[in-house]
């Protein structure tokens, strides 16, 4: 268990953390996403004390890192693996040089190092590799090795600090596939810390949102994305998973207002996939005599869990129209009229 409590960091006046409170659970995968300057960089390595916070608790397994000597710090951080954006390799030194490397300053017998470091370059599929140069390797090769070097120790904790972002879409990909291997396999905690919300929809379970040194929003990564609260996350989920009217609609001239009565009215819906058992849209012909088209359809996977969107156009007696309004509203789904076009649209 990991505990960040009261996190406030300065740079002089200026406060990059600002009472940070988060809660991360053994073997769970959890994102922290933000705008650049947000203050996530900065949050990560409070973690590992690389950045000691100005004032606040890190307690990680029961230890208050900010509590800890010189030495405990040392021996505390050997449970915590990290990994970064630009790899930060050495590069005079092959894979197996670099994998080898935190054993050797722990001093590691030789043969144990051989051993686990022939362990660790098969888990991350570089065993071809082992005498390679970094200058040798592409980016995602680069990256497998800087997780190699992050796990080797046998960490509990690793900390991945924008680990994707120099890579291209399928590189992301597979380094996001062994990232949820490794957690799987070693039982590993994994803080990822990102601007890349397919990032976090991809592999993340819960997510936190820091915007100017604040958390403003967390919880599970199904929640926030089915229904985000604050504009920033709005329009980070709206960079994956789009919310607007679709661009095939855009001809339709949807109006904010009705013009006439006898223009149809124009509903969003949005769902997710393990809650709608209803059959929506019969229910709306069938027990309110509405006539409903479905204007745009479309699914989307949070990892497992289905996040659906339909727009439809219904028209119909005024009254009728109202109850099923409510009705759309009781559900355990999120419904929204958003206009109105004239009936020979
Ligand atoms: N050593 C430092 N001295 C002064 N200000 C700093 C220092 N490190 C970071 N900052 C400031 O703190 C704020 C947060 O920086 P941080 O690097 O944590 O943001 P970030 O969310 O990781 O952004 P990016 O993705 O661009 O790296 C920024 O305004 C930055 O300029």
């Amino acid at each position: 268990m990991i505990e960040l409590k009261h996190i406030t960091k300065l740079y002089g006046n200026f406060k990059a953390l600002d009472d940070i409170n988060l809660s991360i659970k053994d073997g769970e995968i959890f994102g922290i996403v933000g705008q650049s300057g947000a203050g996530k960089s900065t949050l990560i390595r409070c973690v590992n004390m690389l950045e000691p916070p100005t004032s606040g608790e890190v307690i990680i397994d029961g230890k208050d890192m900010t509590k800890l000597s010189k030495a405990q710090l040392r021996e505390e951080r050997k449970k915590i693996g990290m990994i970064f954006q630009h790899f930060n390799l050495l590069s005079n030194r092959t894979v197996a040089g670099n994998v080898a490397f935190p054993l050797e300053l722990s001093h590691v017998p030789k043969a144990e190092q051989a051993k686990r470091i022939n362990e660790i370059l098969e888990l991350v599929g570089l065993t071809e590799y082992r005498n390679k140069y970094p200058s040798q390797l592409s980016g995602g090769q680069k990256q497998r090795v800087g997780i190699a070097r992050a796990i080797v120790s046998n960490p509990s904790v690793l900390l991945s600090d924008e680990a994707t972002s120099a890579l291209d879409p399928e590189t992301v990909k597979s380094i996001l596939q062994l990232l949820k291997d490794i957690n799987k396999k070693m039982g590993i905690t994994i803080i990822m810390i990102t601007h890349q919300m397919e990032v976090i929809k991809e592999i993340a379970e819960q997510v936190a949102v820091i915007e100017k040194g604040k958390i403003i929003e967390q919880g599970s990564v199904v929640d926030l994305f089915t229904n985000p609260q604050t504009e920033t996350l709005k329009k980070f989920v709206g960079s994956v998973m789009s919310s607007d009217v679709p661009e095939q609609l855009s001809h339709m001239n949807i109006s904010k207002v009705k013009q006439k009565d006898s223009d149809q009215t124009i509903v969003s819906l949005k769902f997710r996939g393990d809650v709608a058992n209803e059959p929506i849209i019969a229910n709306l012909i069938r027990k309110y005599n509405l006539d409903v088209s479905i204007l745009y359809g479309s699914i989307d996977y949070i990892q497992n869990v289905s996040f659906g969107r339909l727009i439809i156009m219904i028209n119909g007696h005024e009254e009728d129209m109202k109850k099923a309004l409510g009705h759309l509203q009781s559900l355990p789904i999120t419904s929204e009229v958003i206009g109105y076009v004239p009936s020979d649209n």
